[in-house]
């Protein structure tokens, strides 16, 4: 049972996350032989104050 798990900021609409999770699992078919049936995507949604990169939270990187 092959999963595929999304670590992301939160903010991507449903329908973002809907066509995510169709294009992973196509993705996943084609390159990987998985069936569609059998796979898991899961999205982590991470709010940007909880999330830390070089050692700056997401809300303080200067991108935002
Ligand atoms: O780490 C970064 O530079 C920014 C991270 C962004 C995301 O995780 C995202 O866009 O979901």
């Amino acid at each position: 049972m092959p999963f595929v798990i999304v670590e992301m900021w939160q903010g991507r609409t449903v329908e973002q996350k809907r066509n995510l999770v169709k294009a992973i699992t196509q993705a996943m078919v084609d390159h990987a032989g998985c069936k569609p049936d059998h796979l898991h995507v899961v999205i982590h949604d991470t709010p940007k104050d909880s999330w830390g990169r070089d050692g700056v939270l997401g809300i303080d990187m200067k991108e935002n």
